[in-house]
C-alpha cells in the first residue's frame, strides 16, 4: 500500500459528516487513533522488526531466529515507512488543514510581523512562497522542500501528518492598506479582568500553526517558513507544544492535558448537523474572502501545577465536573454520556458543582456558544517562581469569536473553579481563510481580490 493509499484509509476512517474532507477532532472513537494506531497493512514485517528497538529485537529472536535479525540489519533495500511517517493530510481543500484533524504529537505556533516597507505585494509573494513550500512538504510520498530552504532535517521521514495553517491578525490589514477588507469578527478580544497578558507574546500580523506527528518534521516545516519569510517578515513570538504520540495508547483515546484530565470530549463533532455552521464562515459569509475560513483564538494558559497537585483527586474532579480516570461526567455514565447539569445527588447537592468548569463552559450555560478546541500542551522548563512553566496552548476555532470563545471566557474568567489554577499569559485572534485550491496560495482572495 502506498503512502497515499494509507492516507485515503485514514481520511475515510475519520470522515464523520459534512466537514469531512479531512475530519476527526481528537475525540475517542473518531478514528484518529484507528488510522494512526492500526497495524500498517503495507508495512513489511521486516520494517516493523527493524524499527522496534530493543524490544523488537528480542521479539525477533523469539519469532524469527537470530538469522532473520542479521538479514534485517544488512539488507540495503528501501523499506516502507510506518503509518506514522507516511500519513499525510492534503494541503488543498475547502478549509485549511489543521482545524478538523486531530491535533498532532508536535506543534509550533508562531506569529510573524511584516518588516517595515513590506506592502501588500510583498505579503502576497510571501503567502505564495509559504503555500508552495507547504504544498511540497505535506505531499504524499517523499516531501519536497524548495532547495533554497532545505536543511535536510526531515529527509528520512514522511509527511507525518504535517499540517500548516495560516492566519491574519488585525494589524496585518493596517500594515498592508487592506482595512476595507478587515472582518468585523476580527475586533480585538475584550479585556478579561483575570488576564495577565504579555503583549510581546500576543497577536501579530501573521500567524502560523504547524503540527506533525514527528518532532523533526514539525521543526523543519517551521524553519522552512522562517527562511522563506526572510526579507519580508520576522518572528514575533513562537510557542512549542506537544500531545501524546500516536500509537501510545491501547486504543483511540481522547487526549489528556498536563493536569491529567481527559480534555476534548465535548468538542463539536464533524458529524453534528451544525458543525460547519459553528466552525466555518459560510460561502455567503462576510467578508467574501473568508468563505470557508474560521477564526482562531490562541491563548497561552499557564497551569499552576504545584497548587493543583495539592488537591485530592476528588477535589480535582469536582473542579472540572468529570472523573479523572475516564472522563465520565459526575452526573453519571461513561465519557461520552451527555452531561446532566440538573442532576441532584442523594444528599441534595448538585452532581456537577455550581462552579464546575464544564457547567460554566457548556453551550447550555452560554446561549449555545460553542467552539472547537484543538490544543497542544507546552512545557518551557521551570519559571522564575520555581514552578513548572507549563500549561496549554489553547486554540479555539469558530465561525465568529462573539458566538464562540468570547461569551464562554466572559463566564469562566476568574469564576469557574478551574480558573484558580490557571493564568492566561498570552492571547491572539486570527482570521484563517479557507483552503487553497490547485495552484492557489492561502489568502489569495484577500490579497488579489
Ligand atoms: C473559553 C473557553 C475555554 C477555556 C479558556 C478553557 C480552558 C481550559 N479547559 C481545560 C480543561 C477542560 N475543559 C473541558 C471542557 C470544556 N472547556 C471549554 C472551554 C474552555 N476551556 C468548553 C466549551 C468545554 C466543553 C464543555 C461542555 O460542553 O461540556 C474539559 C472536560 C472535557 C471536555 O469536554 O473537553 C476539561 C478537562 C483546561 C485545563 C483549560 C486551561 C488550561
Ligand atoms: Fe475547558
Amino acid at each position: 500500500m502506498s503512502a497515499t493509499d494509507k492516507t485515503a484509509g485514514r481520511t475515510a476512517g475519520q470522515a464523520g459528516g459534512k466537514a469531512a474532507d479531512r475530519a476527526g477532532t481528537g475525540q475517542a472513537g473518531t478514528g484518529q487513533g484507528a488510522a494512526r494506531d492500526a497495524a500498517p497493512p503495507g508495512v513489511s514485517r521486516r520494517r516493523l522488526l527493524g524499527t522496534a528497538g530493543a524490544v523488537g529485537a528480542a521479539g525477533l529472536v523469539v519469532g524469527g531466529g537470530a538469522g532473520a535479525a542479521v538479514a534485517v540489519g544488512t539488507r540495503d533495500e528501501p523499506t516502507a515507512l510506518t503509518t506514522v511517517g507516511s500519513a499525510h493530510v492534503p494541503f488543498e481543500g475547502a478549509h485549511q488543514a489543521g482545524i478538523v484533524e486531530p491535533a498532532q504529537a508536535c506543534g509550533h505556533l508562531a506569529a510573524f510581523d511584516l518588516k517595515a516597507g513590506a506592502d501588500r505585494k510583498a505579503a502576497a509573494a510571501l503567502l505564495r512562497r509559504w503555500s508552495d513550500a507547504v504544498r511540497g512538504m505535506t505531499a504524499a510520498g517523499r516531501p519536497t522542500t524548495p532547495a533554497a530552504y532545505d536543511d535536510q532535517v526531515a529527509d528520512d521521514a514522511g509527511p507525518s501528518s504535517l499540517t500548516v495553517t495560516f492566519g491574519f491578525g488585525r494589524s496585518f490589514f493596517t500594515r498592508t492598506g487592506l482595512t476595507a477588507k478587515l472582518p468585523t469578527a476580527l475586533a480585538p478580544l475584550p479585556d478579561f479582568p483575570a488576564d495577565q497578558l504579555d503583549a510581546k507574546r500576543s497577536n501579530g500580523d501573521l500567524w502560523v500553526q504547524v503540527g506533525a506527528d514527528d518532532a523533526l518534521v514539525a521543526f523543519h516545516a517551521l524553519r522552512v517558513l522562517q527562511k522563506a519569510a526572510a526579507g519580508s517578515a520576522t518572528v514575533r513570538w513562537q510557542m512549542n507544544g506537544f500531545n501524546r504520540t500516536p500509537g501510545a495508547t491501547d486504543r483511540p483515546r481522547t487526549a489528556r492535558n498536563l493536569m491529567g484530565q481527559i480534555d476534548g470530549t465535548n468538542n463539536p463533532k464533524p458529524s453534528d448537523a451544525d458543525f460547519d455552521k459553528r466552525i466555518f464562515v459560510p460561502a455567503s459569509g462576510s467578508p467574501d474572502w473568508m468563505a470557508g475560513g474560521s477564526y482562531a483564538v490562541v491563548r497561552r494558559i499557564r497551569m499552576l501545577l504545584d497548587t493543583w497537585d495539592h488537591l485530592s483527586v476528588a477535589e480535582q474532579e469536582r473542579v472540572v465536573g468529570r472523573r479523572k480516570s475516564d472522563g465520565a461526567p459526575l452526573s453519571g455514565g461513561v465519557e461520552t454520556t451527555p452531561v446532566q447539569l440538573d442532576k441532584i445527588n442523594p444528599d441534595r447537592s448538585l452532581a456537577i458543582a455550581g462552579d464546575a468548569h464544564i457547567r460554566l463552559a457548556a453551550p447550555a450555560s452560554n446561549s449555545g456558544a460553542a467552539m472547537l478546541r484543538r490544543a497542544f500542551s507546552y512545557h518551557d522548563g521551570i519559571g522564575t517562581d520555581g514552578t513548572p512553566d507549563a500549561g496549554l496552548l489553547f486554540v479555539a476555532w469558530q465561525a465568529d469569536p462573539m458566538t464562540g470563545f468570547v461569551p464562554v471566557q466572559r463566564k469562566l474568567d476568574g469564576a469557574d473553579g478551574l480558573s484558580r489554577f490557571l493564568r492566561h499569559e498570552a492571547s491572539g485572534l486570527f482570521a484563517v481563510p479557507g483552503g487553497a485550491g490547485k495552484g492557489e496560495y492561502v489568502g489569495q482572495r484577500l490579497l488579489e481580490g
